[in-house]
């Protein structure tokens, strides 16, 4: 990859494209092109063939996706398979057709079976049922990744695909209803905490920010009330879904734009298997800590760096999703990369990046 290769980001105003941009601005790459939701609608295949026709990127990024935490996925299942198909359907089809020399297609690693082996190896994918909360999402992810792994075998392209475990960082999703736990949790422990200390003007311009359905700071205290008491927040105790029971590994949304690059830079996907290795050639690599956490001492740490100071309880009526998910590293540790960015030092930066956005 020379500096001035023509790179195009899709989905680099989101929370993992956004890095992976900053990341590539940082090492010198020149070339950079995105477009945003409203300027190109991934979902409409002939607006993406005119795009690529006039751009004719070399280098592609597949970061734009419709992703959520588990009650979206659980929620809007139709969206998360239709749109994540027709998306990468798009994007990855343009780019063949446009002989793009390397793409990098974005998963997550839901792509596993519910009950893989911990921690879960590249091999265990379609090994098993998928955790049904996720399943049309994953199915999606699963679908794009063949994709990539299909154009590789048959036409000699060098597409790879990365498996992100559970991210967070600068520029999450923070509303209640379909972000994943971490900016979940992490918000609704400062709204606790000042609702506790009867602190109105924290409680407002919180709101004033980031409106929770359209419940602004300057609604009234019993809709703010009313509002917080649907969410968990109540004046004495935080309430949280499913049981705390289960474990997630998570990793700095900065630490999972430096893996992709380095992947961009330095893996082809004839460096993911070995001549006569193996019959089954997948092209993609698990990025994670490999360091893992329940949810309950997830909940405790948050509400240590953020100080609040009432009860957690967690609900368990709520869905738990995956009961464990811990990614196998070995295959990214041996290509050389790890992670810098420690579950403590991140919930850090990443309260003090809410408070001052
Ligand atoms: N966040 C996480 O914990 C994890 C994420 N991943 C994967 O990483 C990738 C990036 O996720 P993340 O950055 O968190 O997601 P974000 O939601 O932050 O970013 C996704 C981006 O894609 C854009 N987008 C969505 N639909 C369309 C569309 N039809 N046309 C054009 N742009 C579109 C969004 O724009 P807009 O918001 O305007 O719609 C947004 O900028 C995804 O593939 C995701 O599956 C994997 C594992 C964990
Ligand atoms: C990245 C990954 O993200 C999703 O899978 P998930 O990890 O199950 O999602 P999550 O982050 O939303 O929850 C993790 C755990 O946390 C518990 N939990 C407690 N309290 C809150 C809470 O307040 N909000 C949320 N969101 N979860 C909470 C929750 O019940 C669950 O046990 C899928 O998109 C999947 O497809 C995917 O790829």
């Amino acid at each position: 990859m020379d500096k001035d290769t023509k790179i195009y980001i899709a989905g680099h105003r989101g929370l993992v494209g956004s890095a992976i941009w900053k990341n590539l601005e940082s090492k010198g790459y020149t070339n950079l092109i995105g477009r945003t939701h409203e300027e190109l609608d991934l979902m409409d295949g002939g607006k993406v063939k005119a795009f690529f026709d006039a751009e004719w990127p070399e280098i592609v990024v597949v970061a734009a996706a419709y992703v959520g935490g588990i009650k979206a996925n659980n929620t809007y299942r139709a969206d998360f398979i239709f749109r994540n198909l027709g998306i990468q359907q798009n994007v990855i089809g343009e780019s063949f057709r446009h002989g793009v020399k390397k793409l990098l297609f974005l998963g997550s690693t839901c792509i596993y079976p519910r009950d893989a082996h911990q921690p879960i190896a590249e091999t265990e994918l379609l090994q098993g049922p998928l955790e049904y909360t996720n399943e049309p999402y994953a199915i999606a992810k699963i679908a794009g990744l063949k994709l990539c792994e299909s154009f590789n075998l048959q036409y000699g392209t060098n597409y790879m695909a990365v498996m992100p475990t559970n991210l967070y960082g600068p520029g999450d999703n923070f509303d209640l209803e379909t972000s994943h736990v971490l900016p979940a949790m992490l918000r609704k422990m400062h709204l606790a905490k000042a609702l506790m200390e009867n602190n109105w003007a924290v409680i407002r311009e919180d709101l004033d920010r980031r409106a929770i359905h359209g419940v602004t700071g300057t609604a009234g205290e019993n809709e703010i009330l009313y509002l917080f008491k649907k969410q968990g927040i109540l004046p004495d105790a935080l309430e949280l879904w499913g049981t705390g029971k289960p474990i997630r590994e998570f990793l700095w949304s900065e630490d999972m734009a430096d893996a992709s690059v380095f992947v961009l830079e330095n893996i082809d996907f004839k460096d993911t298997y070995q001549e006569g290795e193996t019959e089954i050639r997948n092209c993609h690599i698990n990025i994670g800590s490999g360091v893992e956490t329940t949810i309950a001492q997830l909940a405790q740490l948050i509400a240590e760096k953020v100080g609040y100071k009432g009860e957690i309880r967690f609900n368990p009526n709520l869905p738990d999703g995956t009961m464990r998910k811990l990614t196998n590293v070995s295959k990214l540790h041996s290509l050389g990369w790890k992670h810098t960015v420690e579950l403590d030092a991140g919930i850090e930066r990443l309260y003090a990046w809410y408070l001052n956005s």
